[in-house]
């Protein structure tokens, strides 16, 4: 057994653990870096990068039939899933040595390749290590949760760990869960030619602005993607190379493949949390504003903190807690300005308060911006007109803003600038867009705060003629 003595142990190297690992080196700790499992973690490698990269294969095999309108005829796609498959290993390989061992090994990182434990309140096991660190940093991440279904545990269902090794393209893809990972595969199975099925319980992307949603559920629908809500997904079976489920309503579904896609749990088991004293909650490790855990040494991040759960606030919080470990400053985080978006086609995206919270919090003084897509002339040109922009302002400032519609992950970005700026309104409207840009519908619906201000207004138009009438 070695023993080692760090300024900071981090355990778990995938979007959180590096982003402080890497900063933390850089700026002069010594670092010490467990990982269990590879590189990169989920992100890289059953998340995020291939996920992006199937839902690009699959805008590629839809191509066929958006093009027609344009005068331009492609033949119907034909889709080689073994080379889709390679494509999404590919990108997976052209991102991996910015998380990869040898990178953090050269900026000086101790990276040790094992599972890590508590042994005691400062200290941690992994493999033949020892480590005893001045901080220590949870970033261990979540894995797909399982709910408890009968049967579920007796078939050969996917996760988003298992769905990128599939041999071959499913026929019929059933998927349990609408939230974001059911709805973004749902649309790229689909447009790879699969028939997909999707079974929700509550409502399919439910977390989201429910007039948003719908114009992604309706544009899926129209694809050809059967969306099930309300409905449970009560027992499931193995019937062959089938798969049987049974839903709350009586209705049976039969598929080739299962994608479970319901949900996240932190991944805290064999962690010796309880020797180090770090208490969890139902969806995480506890952790204060300043994302301490209830053992004063230890912080906890990202998925495992059990908020949110992105890779960007998994990035935010890295930097939460390189101020406070290796600077001792306060910092606490703050979800306000945290962006979300879902990838589908069109996108969804978000930032702030949701209307109906913004409407709790500020009750008649709150207005809500509308402007529809279909108004934008860049949107016009490119066909992809479904969409809607809507900004909810409170005494000038916008405090939220959802977002649908081609490159929608993008737009938000004005919005989580201006949240965290605390820009007024006005400021955005102010703003010069290039035309012809989807970027432009920011302005407009900011732009649309000052429409009844100015255009229905007496005072303004009786000022307007009288300066008209003095001016010579
Ligand atoms: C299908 C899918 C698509 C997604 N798409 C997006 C997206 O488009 N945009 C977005 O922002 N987010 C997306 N996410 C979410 C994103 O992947 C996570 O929020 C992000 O990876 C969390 O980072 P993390 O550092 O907390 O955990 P992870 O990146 O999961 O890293 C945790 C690491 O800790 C290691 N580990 C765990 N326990 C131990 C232990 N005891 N000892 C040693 N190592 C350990 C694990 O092996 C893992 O490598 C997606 C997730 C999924 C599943
Ligand atoms: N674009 C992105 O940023 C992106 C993409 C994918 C995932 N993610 C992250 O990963 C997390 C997990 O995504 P997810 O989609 O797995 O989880 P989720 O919790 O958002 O959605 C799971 C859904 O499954 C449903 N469900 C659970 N049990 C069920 C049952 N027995 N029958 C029918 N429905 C059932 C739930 O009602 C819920 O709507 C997200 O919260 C998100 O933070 C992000």
């Amino acid at each position: 057994m070695e023993s080692i003595k760090t300024d900071l142990l981090i355990i778990g190297a995938g979007s959180g653990g590096l982003s402080v690992a890497a900063g933390a080196v850089q700026m002069g700790a010594s670092v010490v870096l467990v990982e269990r499992g590879e590189m990169g973690g989920d992100c890289l490698n059953y998340g995020c990068v291939p996920s992006k990269a199937l839902i690009a294969a699959a805008s590629q095999a839809h191509a066929p039939e958006l093009s027609g309108a344009f005068g331009v005829d492609l033949d119907p796609a034909r889709v080689d899933w073994s080379r889709v498959r390679d494509h999404v290993q590919e990108t997976i390989a052209r991102i991996a040595p910015v998380d990869s061992q040898e990178r953090f090994e050269g900026l000086g990182v101790r990276v040790i390749r094992a599972h890590a434990r508590f042994v005691s309140e400062r200290e941690v096991e992994a493999g033949h290590h020892r480590i005893i660190a001045r901080r220590i940093v949870l970033a261990t991440g979540s894995s797909p949760a399982v709910p408890p279904v009968s049967g579920l545990k007796d078939v050969s269902y996917l996760t988003n760990e298992t769905l990128w090794d599939l041999q071959e393209l499913p026929s019929h893809l059933l998927i349990l869960g609408g939230g974001p990972i059911g709805m973004e595969m749902a649309q790229a199975f689909r447009r790879l030619g699969a028939q997909v099925t999707v079974v929700e319980g509550a409502r399919a992307l439910g977390r989201e602005d429910p007039e948003m949603a719908a114009i992604v559920l309706d544009h899926l629908r129209g694809e050809g993607v059967t969306i099930l809500e309300g409905e449970m997904v009560t027992s499931a079976r193995q019937d062959g190379s089938a798969i049987e489920l049974r839903l709350g309503s009586g209705k049976v579904l039969t598929g080739s493949h299962l994608l479970v896609a319901a949900g996240r749990m932190p991944n805290t088991e064999g962690l010796g949390l309880a020797e180090a004293g770090i208490e969890t909650t139902k969806t995480g490790i506890r952790v204060d504003a300043g994302l301490r855990t209830t053992n004063r040494r230890v912080y906890a991040i990202g998925d495992a903190a059990g908020g949110l759960q992105f890779t960007h606030l998994a990035g935010y919080h890295a930097g939460i807690v390189i101020r406070s470990a290796l600077f001792g400053l306060p910092a606490k985080a703050s979800t306000y300005h945290v962006p979300r978006a879902t990838y589908t086609r069109p996108e969804l995206a978000h930032v702030g308060l949701t209307e109906v919270e913004a409407r709790q919090r500020y009750g008649d003084r709150l207005e809500v911006l509308r402007e529809a897509l279909q108004h934008n002339d860049r949107a016009i040109a490119e066909r992809e007109t479904a969409g809607l922009a809507k900004v909810m302002v409170h005494r000038g400032r916008p405090v939220g803003a959802t977002i649908v519609g081609s490159q929608a992950g993008d737009l938000v970005s004005t919005w989580a600038l201006a949240l965290s700026a605390k820009v007024k309104i006005a400021q955005v409207a102010g703003m010069v867009a290039p035309y012809p840009t989807l970027g432009e519908l920011n302005k407009r619906v900011a732009g649309s705060y000052f429409t009844p201000r100015l255009f229905e207004n007496r005072t303004v138009k009786a000022v307007t003629r009288t300066v008209q009438r003095l001016l010579p």
